[in-house]
């Protein structure tokens, strides 16, 4: 059996960096900008009013100062005219400050009669005024590749760029197999149970950015299956669901390889998830996963999102680690790299205390999957783990 890190490295030479697209930016979050995007404009365009108040010179901000008001700046409306000795203009938040005017008076620091106005007896040293450029300057540069947060969104929108050069969205076809599956909402016979865990994957493809489609189910024969991965075709990649294993109704890997699969891998040296395969099919990648619901969710996470964000263009990375404090005493570890369902709070992680690869529930109130490598020694209560955000 290979390790998690040995079959990464398979599967990330399985894929590669898809074409890019342009998209107008509304539908640009959560895409992986492609290429670095170049500011087109200052932010602010000009020096701007922070505050709502008085535009002053410098030399007339003394405290008491009476000053006669000859005009008004509003966001989107400037005042022409230059500010002389003894007078002031008023002003909102956002609009250009006059000519002359180097500092913003508070309204609230004013008392005014017509077009009279007494500074009061305090005032604050700041000018209320935010310089031309202060945000970012024409050329300045979202750098790429990156998944394009709602912030990156309001600051491409802000650099007036209206459209971006994004990576196609990755084609997943998921194909769950097995007599006992239904769809959701179908009834069930006595011994069947509902396809969980395609769904899983489905939401799970969907959030990292890919377009998943949910074949229908396919049965435990080889014409059932040659015929989802018949649909599958158009597919970037092919995931299976079950019929990994070595029983006699497991036959995905033979009807894969039997339809020109090239095997990268089968079974690896993790719990849970040992009858992971993968390889090249056609244009496609394919990914078999095993059908326990929990080691299909966490194939997902380990080695399916890692895929997804190569084809993305993002780096060819694993699922990001982070570390915790064991929260309680562990005995030793098996000799597969155990991905533990945990609890996290306030920094402390402790393990479910069941960990069968059937349990969902457990799986939806984990917190983390919190690691143990290979043939783990035993660990205290404090001890530093690593873990995997859920
Ligand atoms: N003799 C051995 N038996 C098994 C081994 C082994 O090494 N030797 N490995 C075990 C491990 S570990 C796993 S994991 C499973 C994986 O088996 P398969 O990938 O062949 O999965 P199935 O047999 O098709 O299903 C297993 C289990 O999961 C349920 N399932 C399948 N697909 C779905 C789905 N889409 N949604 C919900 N549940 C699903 C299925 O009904 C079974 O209960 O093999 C062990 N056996
Ligand atoms: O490795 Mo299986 O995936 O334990 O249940």
């Amino acid at each position: 059996m290979i390790t998690v890190s040995e079959a990464l490295d398979h599967l990330f030479a399985l894929v590669s960096p898809l074409e890019p697209e342009t998209v107008p930016l509304a539908q640009a979050g959560g895409r992986v900008l492609v290429q670095p995007a170049v500011a087109r404009r200052d932010q602010p365009p000009f020096d701007g009013s922070a505050m709502d108040g008085y535009a002053v010179r410098d030399e007339d901000a003394d405290p008491g100062a009476s000053l006669t008001v000859i005009g008004e700046a509003a966001a989107g409306h400037r005042f022409d005219g230059a500010v002389g000795p003894g007078q002031a203009v008023r002003i909102f938040t956002g609009a250009p400050v006059p000519k002359g005017t180097s500092r913003v008076v508070i309204q609230e620091d004013v008392t005014r009669d017509g077009d009279q106005i007494t500074l009061g007896s305090k005032l604050d040293a700041k000018t209320h005024i935010r310089p031309a450029g202060s945000d970012f300057k024409i050329g300045d540069i979202l750098d790429a590749p990156r998944r394009l947060s709602p912030s990156d969104v309001a600051l491409l929108a802000s650099m007036n760029i209206a459209q971006v050069e994004v990576t196609r969205k990755p084609r997943v076809a998921l194909i769950s197999t097995g007599d006992e599956l239904v769809m959701p909402g179908e009834t069930p016979s006595p011994d069947q149970i509902i396809a969980s865990n395609t769904f899983g994957l489905k939401a799970l493809l969907d959030q990292l950015g890919a377009e998943p489609r949910v074949l229908p189910i396919a049965r435990d024969t080889r014409s059932s299956l040659e015929m989802a991965f018949e649909l599958a075709e158009g597919a970037d990649l092919v995931v299976t669901i079950g019929g990994a294993s070595v029983g006699d109704h497991d036959l995905v890997g033979d009807v894969a390889q039997d339809l020109g699969m090239q095997q990268a891998f089968y079974k690896v040296a993790m719990r849970p998830g040992k009858p992971l395969m993968a390889g090249r099919m056609g244009d496609a990648a394919m990914l078999g996963l095993p059908g326990n619901p929990v080691s299909a969710m966490v194939c997902g996470h380990v080695f399916m999102a890692p895929m997804i964000r190569v084809m993305l263009g993002l780096p060819a990375c694993p699922a990001p680690r982070q570390t915790a404090r064991l929260g309680c005493d562990m005995p030793k570890g098996g000799p597969r790299e155990h991905y533990m369902r945990a609890a996290l709070n306030d920094g402390k992680i402790v393990p479910e205390g069941r960990q069968d690869s059937s349990l969902l529930s457990l799986l939806a109130h984990a917190d983390v999957l919190m690691v143990r490598p290979v043939d783990d020694a035993p660990r205290q209560k404090g001890d530093q783990v690593e873990y995997i955000a859920l």
